[in-house]
Parts: structure tokens; C-alpha cells; sequence
């Protein structure tokens, strides 16, 4: 461990009793560990049975302490592994600890407090069980106090984060999916827009960032956002990114309905397959994280499209592209740089007259998706995500735009984001990297009086000679981060680095990411 440089022998046993870590037996080699992944350190009752070294037997009384830390283990898992330090003299072991706990005491980005809210009902509904179990044992062994919430009901936590005095918090934890961490962030960034008298009904508006931070630990169906950010979706590890204090800036989008706020979005924005998806499988929320593969197998079979127009700003700040083959890792350059450049063009031109002046791309036809993503959108069941290039904070969205195409050819695209091909190099799929978009459906084109002005002067001229067609006759719903929308005109902006994880991002040096065999269905698509 970093006890070398002692002037008395320290000896170190790894020990498993409290926090039940795997280590391997031994396994008694030195290991270095940064004070940044110290978890705590606690004074040690030394255990008669722990003298299994021959010449300590002899010895009246020893002196210990243990150092808990952070163990990376393989695919991005974090373990809380222990480690025993004992010696004859009392006052060096004392020496030791204060010193540790000193060190321990000046990593400022460590929360001390926390709100933690649960949802009982998400996912397995294991929400309950999962914190008590792995999480709030290893919050209270790194002295973080917090104040939990259970919630009763569907808004619980949102409502909650309006009334409470949220400035005492150092973090908030969501228990639960993404539907749970959407609400915890509307609570949240909603609180100090308020607080700052921001409007969030006006689409133009420069929101205010919110710097308390929150965590999730994963307790849903999907899981996205949290596989997206640190790389797996486990609660040990998401409780230990809490416990270190990591912080990971994330893009936020805006979403609007004729200047009325509608909703935040940080992950996925999906009308026609994934809105259809979301809608049918709401209905069957008993049967748990399965009814997302009973409803994604109904709509693929339905092949539903839709005709509608999208009209959407490039984003032109930053130098990454989605075809890029690299990803969103840990200490991002390109989400420094695209922060940077952001900056400075609001400072220089100001926000409004920027856009105004910036040309609009617009495109109109039939399609089977409309995925807007704010992230890579990995989860469990597409570990590569909707996106792969795409980066939590370089204040763009990659906008993929899926055209009426046979079911065959849909199922080769679906298929592609479970295998390392390119699930954009298809003729019916687009993807662009985007700031801003609008989008509005044939039907309300041609039925709605409410299109905002500028689309609908925007949209006219595509649509005027348009003729009749066969697509489907509904709108599709909008899927924004596990909820649905209720418009499906909306208008949607990327504020860049609005709100803030505790997560670190995907590290890089990953033992085992790649080895996937391809399966015998996707040797045959
Ligand atoms: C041959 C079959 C191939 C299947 C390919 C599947 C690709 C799956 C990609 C899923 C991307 C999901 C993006 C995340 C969405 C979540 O916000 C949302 C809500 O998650 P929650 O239930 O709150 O955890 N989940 C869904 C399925 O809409
Ligand atoms: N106590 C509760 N009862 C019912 N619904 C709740 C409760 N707490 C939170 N919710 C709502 O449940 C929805 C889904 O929660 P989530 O944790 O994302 O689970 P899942 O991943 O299974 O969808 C969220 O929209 C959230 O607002
Ligand atoms: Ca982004």
C-alpha cells in the first residue's frame, strides 16, 4: 500500500470480514493506491486469530489500522476491498491514521452530505433492497450522512426538491432508472432556475447551471445514463464514484411546445420506434425490465412510420463528429475544447443573435426513428449505445434519422448496435451532429393552427406541394429520457454542461471491451 516509507515495519493484511470484498487469497503483493481512492480509515481491533505471522505471536499487544479502498476490477467494476496495517507501537499507528484521515479530510470534491431519494417501484423493484443492502453501508463507513427519501408516488422527489433546503446538500442520489433520474434532474435544474428567476417556458432562455451534483445508483430497467457515464450499471460502483467525490459535467437538452417548457432531456429523445416502445410497454409495467423486450418485439413487427420535418441547427463548435471512431472517455478533449469555444462565441456574439444569424438545415420525409442523443446511450442491452461517438458534455446532441426502410433492413440496423459494425453506414440512416432542432409531424402541419411561427415559415415551403401520402394517420410520442411526451411538435436546444455527475465518465484502459463473437444471427444479417 503507501505505508514504504514507515521507519518502523508496518504489516499489512488484506482483510474480507467487514465489507465482504472478494480479494484473492493470498494475494499479499504491494499495491498502490492514490489517497484519492481511500473509501476511509479506521482504527482496528486486532483479532487474536489475525497473528498468522510466527514471530507476532509472541508479542503482548499490537497496534492496527484499515485502510478501506477503491479495487478496479474488470469492465469498469469498482470493489471496496480493506487492507490491515498492525505494529507494536502505539503512538506510530496513531501517527499513521491521523495522517491518513488528514489526507482524506483535504479531498474538498468528497460529498459529506446527501439527499438520497428512492423509487421502490423501478426496475425489480429491488430499489429499497439494493441501498440498504450495498449502499448505505458503505456511505456510513465513509461518514457521509444523509437524509433518505422513500417515495410514494409517481413526482415524489421532483415536488420534494422544490420545498426542501436543497443548498445544505453537497449531492443528490436517485435510487432507480432513468424515468427516476429525469425526475430528480427536473427537481433539481427546475429549483434553481426558480431560484434564479430564470423562465423555462421561454426556449431562448440561458439556464442556469446547477452545481450540486447527483448520482445515480442504477435500480431500473434500462439504466442508461448510468451505464453511459461510468461504464457499467452496479451500485457498488456507483455508490464508490459517489463516495471519491467524481464529478462529470453533462449536456442537458430543452424541450418545447410553442413556449411552454415541456421537459429536460440528457439521454435519448425518441419518436417513432423507441416513443412506440415506451408507450405500449407503460402499459406493462408489472411485467418489470422484460416489457421493454415484449414491446420493442411488437413495434419492430408493426413497422410503423411517420412523416413529419425536421429543421436543425449543425453544431459547429465542436470538432468531433459521430462518425468518429474514439468515444466520450474520462477527461474528455474534445468536451474541454467544445466547452471553451461555446464560450467564447456566446461572450463574443451573445446567444440570441448567434443562432439567428446560423443557417437551418431542414429535411422532410417518412421515417421509421427519430433519435435525438445527448450521450452514447450504452446500457446493457447495447453496450455500444445508439451513438457511440457521441459526448456527455460537448453542448451537441447527435441526431439519427432512421427513413422508412424494409423490416429486414431495420432488424440489420437494430442488430447493429449489439455488434462492433457501423450501425450508421446504411443509405436509409443519417446521423448529424446538432445544437438545436425542431421537429413537426405531416398531421400537425396540416392540422394544427399552433405550429410555432418560425417552423411553420420554415417547414411551408416543403409542404405546400406536397401530396397526400400513405404513411400512418397517428403521431408517433416522443420518448425523452423514459417519459413520454405529450406534443409531438417540439423544438429541443443542448445547453452545454447545464448539470453535473458523480461519475468520471468511461475510463479508458478497460481490460476486456472488445472480444464479442460475432453470433450465428448476425454472421447470417
Ligand atoms: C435484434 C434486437 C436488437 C436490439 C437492439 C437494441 C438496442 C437497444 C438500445 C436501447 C437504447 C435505450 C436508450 C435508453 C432509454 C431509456 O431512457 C428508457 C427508459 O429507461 P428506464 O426504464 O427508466 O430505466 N428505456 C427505453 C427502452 O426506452
Ligand atoms: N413511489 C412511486 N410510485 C410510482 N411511481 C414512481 C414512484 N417513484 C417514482 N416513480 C416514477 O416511476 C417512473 C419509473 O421509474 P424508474 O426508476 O425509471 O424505473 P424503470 O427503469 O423501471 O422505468 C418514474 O417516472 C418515476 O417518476
Ligand atoms: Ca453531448
Amino acid at each position: 500500500l503507501i505505508l514504504h516509507s514507515s521507519p518502523l515495519p508496518l504489516y499489512c493484511c488484506k482483510t474480507v470480514r467487514k465489507m465482504k470484498c472478494r480479494i484473492n487469497p493470498g494475494n499479499n503483493e504491494n499495491c498502490f493506491v492514490p489517497i484519492s481512492e481511500i473509501i476511509a480509515v479506521e482504527e482496528t481491533e486486532f483479532n487474536k486469530k489475525q497473528r498468522n505471522i510466527g514471530r507476532w505471536q509472541k508479542m503482548a499487544k499490537l497496534h492496527a489500522f484499515t485502510v478501506h479502498y477503491v479495487k478496479k476490477a474488470r469492465n469498469h467494476r469498482w470493489r471496496c476491498s480493506a487492507a490491515t496495517f498492525w505494529c507494536v507501537d502505539e503512538h506510530l499507528c496513531n501517527q499513521w491514521t491521523q495522517a491518513l484521515k488528514e489526507l482524506l479530510e483535504m479531498q474538498k470534491s468528497r460529498p459529506k452530505q446527501l439527499l438520497v431519494y428512492i423509487n421502490p417501484f423501478g426496475g425489480k423493484r429491488q430499489g429499497k433492497r439494493i441501498y440498504e443492502q450495498k449502499v448505505a453501508p458503505l456511505f456510513s463507513l465513509a461518514s457521509i450522512s444523509t437524509d433518505v427519501v422513500v417515495t410514494e408516488h409517481a413526482n415524489h422527489a421532483k415536488d420534494n426538491l422544490f420545498e426542501v433546503n436543497i443548498y445544505k446538500y453537497d449531492g443528490v442520489v436517485c435510487v432507480g432508472g432513468d424515468g427516476m433520474f429525469s425526475e430528480v434532474m427536473h427537481g433539481l435544474i427546475g429549483r434553481m432556475q426558480k431560484d434564479s428567476g430564470i423562465d423555462q417556458n421561454n426556449p431562448k432562455a440561458s439556464l442556469v447551471q446547477c452545481n450540486i451534483r447527483i448520482g445515480i445508483i442504477p435500480a431500473g430497467s434500462t439504466d442508461c445514463i448510468c451505464y453511459s457515464t461510468v461504464g457499467i450499471s452496479d451500485p457498488v460502483t456507483s455508490a464508490l464514484h459517489i463516495i471519491v467525490g467524481d464529478c462529470q459535467p453533462l449536456d442537458v437538452s430543452s424541450v418545447h411546445h410553442n413556449d411552454t417548457f415541456l421537459k429536460y432531456s440528457v439521454s435519448l429523445l425518441g419518436y417513432g420506434f423507441y416513443g412506440d416502445i415506451l408507450k405500449d410497454s407503460e402499459k406493462k409495467r408489472w411485467m418489470g425490465p422484460m416489457r421493454y423486450d415484449y414491446s420493442g418485439f411488437k413495434t419492430f413487427l408493426s413497422h410503423h412510420y411517420y412523416e413529419g420535418t425536421i429543421a436543425y441547427q449543425p453544431a459547429k463548435h465542436t470538432h468531433g463528429s459521430p462518425r468518429d471512431k474514439v468515444s466520450c472517455r474520462t477527461g474528455c478533449y474534445i468536451c474541454k475544447q467544445s466547452e471553451k469555444q461555446l464560450a467564447e462565441q456566446n461572450k463574443e456574439h451573445g446567444l440570441k443573435k448567434e443562432e439567428g444569424e446560423e443557417e437551418w438545415k431542414v429535411i422532410k420525409g417518412k421515417f421509421l426513428a427519430i433519435n435525438a442523443v445527448n450521450m452514447s446511450c450504452a446500457c446493457p442491452r447495447s453496450p455500444k449505445g445508439l451513438s457511440p461517438a457521441a459526448h456527455l458534455a460537448d453542448g451537441s446532441a447527435d441526431l439519427i434519422l432512421v427513413r422508412k426502410c424494409s423490416r429486414f433492413d431495420f432488424l440489420r440496423y437494430l442488430v447493429r448496435h449489439t455488434n462492433q459494425d457501423d450501425q450508421f453506414d446504411f443509405p436509409f440512416v443519417d446521423v448529424y451532429r446538432v445544437k438545436c432542432f425542431q421537429f413537426t409531424s405531416k398531421l400537425s402541419e396540416d392540422n394544427e393552427s399552433n405550429v410555432m411561427d418560425v417552423g411553420k415559415k420554415r417547414f411551408g415551403q416543403f409542404c405546400r406541394d406536397h401530396p397526400a401520402c400513405c404513411c400512418n394517420i397517428v403521431n408517433s410520442t416522443w420518448n425523452c429520457d423514459g417519459e413520454t411526451l405529450d406534443s409531438s411538435a417540439i423544438e429541443v436546444r443542448v445547453h452545454c454542461q447545464l448539470m453535473k455527475l458523480f461519475a468520471r465518465g468511461i475510463e479508458e484502459d478497460c481490460k476486456d471491451e472488445a472480444g464479442h463473437s460475432q453470433s450465428s444471427i448476425e454472421q447470417l444479417l
